[in-house]
């Protein structure tokens, strides 16, 4: 059964820069699906007015849906406006890496993506405060927002994915330990660390959240996956070994990786260190980061949730 009705008002917020496809034919695609079945108000992110504010904009006029289609930080900025208020989120991804749409199991490709916002089925999803801003997929201290930092959108537009390996291959060659304190409901931790990812959700492409092989976004759970490699070749093979790890869903067993799953987590740093907060750089250690037990509701395909019920 649908958990909405598709003859309501939809807000559509659309990146036209986003990814490196043709976003004028991608926006007419979209309207042919869902044009028919939502009365679809159209809105364009600019450098000026992003995803995030035209999404609280959408709360604000009352919007009964949401959708959004652009790249991981247009998903994620609209997504974050929409927690907390039970409003669902339709995801349609256009970006370079996609990991938003992959971490929560949703469709890449356009067409799939439209008919699972017509089937109307929702499903809720965790997400977490970092610093007291929301975030939905994860926090990366070190090497990936320090990666993160160092990819252009013009590098992006040329070379996609490449552009975020490249960066990251660049980062391992230079990385510099820091000293990590870690505190859980359970445990004070100190040690030398190369990257700590602390994950809500996460794709398999997003090795460095790897510890346990699978990060469950609907466990009431946070991910901290730590990396303590001796040098940049050992980085190298950890970063191997957690992206097997992923695609085999089981955790990697090196010594220099450490995973724990905790509700919420304190980390500073010596010295403190820039964290990528779903994939933009916009905090700096210490960082205490709480896991929000299912409060965004996301669209998904009828055959994710009936997988979820088995
Ligand atoms: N009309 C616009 N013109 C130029 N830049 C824009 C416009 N709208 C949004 N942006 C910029 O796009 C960025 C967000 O891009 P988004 O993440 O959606 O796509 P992407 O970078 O191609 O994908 P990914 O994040 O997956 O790599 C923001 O930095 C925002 O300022």
């Amino acid at each position: 059964m649908p958990d909405f009705s598709p003859q309501q008002t939809a807000c559509l917020i659309y990146n036209p820069v986003a990814g490196q496809g043709d976003a004028q034919a991608d926006l007419d695609l979209i309207r042919s699906f869902l044009e028919p079945a939502f009365d679809l108000d159209i809105r364009l992110t600019s450098l000026e007015i992003g995803a995030n504010q035209l999404a609280h904009e959408a709360v604000e006029r009352g919007a009964e849906v949401v959708i959004a289609s652009g790249g991981d930080g247009t998903l994620s900025g609209v997504a974050e406006a929409l927690v907390g208020t039970g409003i669902p989120l339709g995801v349609i991804s256009r970006g370079t890496a996609n990991a938003f749409a992959s971490a929560l199991g949703l469709p890449l490709a356009i067409e799939l993506a439209c008919e699972a916002i017509l089937d109307g089925v929702t499903r809720m999803v965790d997400t977490a405060r970092c610093n007291g801003l929301p975030m939905v997929l994860l926090a990366g201290i070190g090497l990936e927002a320090e990666a993160v930092a160092r990819t252009s959108r013009e590098a992006k537009s040329w070379f996609g994915t490449l552009a975020y390996i490249w960066a990251g291959l660049q980062q391992l060659g230079e990385m510099q330990p820091f000293l990590v304190e870690i505190e859980t409901p359970d445990l004070l931790l100190r040690a030398e660390a190369t990257a700590i990812t602390i994950a809500n959700a996460a794709p398999p492409t997003s090795v460095l959240a790897q510890g346990s092989g699978e990060c469950v976004y609907d466990d009431g759970l946070l991910d901290l996956t730590i990396l303590i490699p001796n040098s940049a070749l050992e980085a190298l093979t950890a970063a191997f070994t957690l992206y097997y790890s992923a695609l085999r869903s089981e955790a990697s067993g090196r010594p220099d990786i450490g995973h724990l799953l905790t509700p919420w987590v304190r980390v500073s740093t010596q010295p403190a260190q820039a964290v990528a907060i779903d994939g933009e750089v916009i905090a700096q250690t210490p960082l205490t980061v709480e896991c929000v037990p299912r409060d965004l509701k996301v669209i998904v395909p009828i055959a994710q949730l009936q997988q979820a019920l088995l």
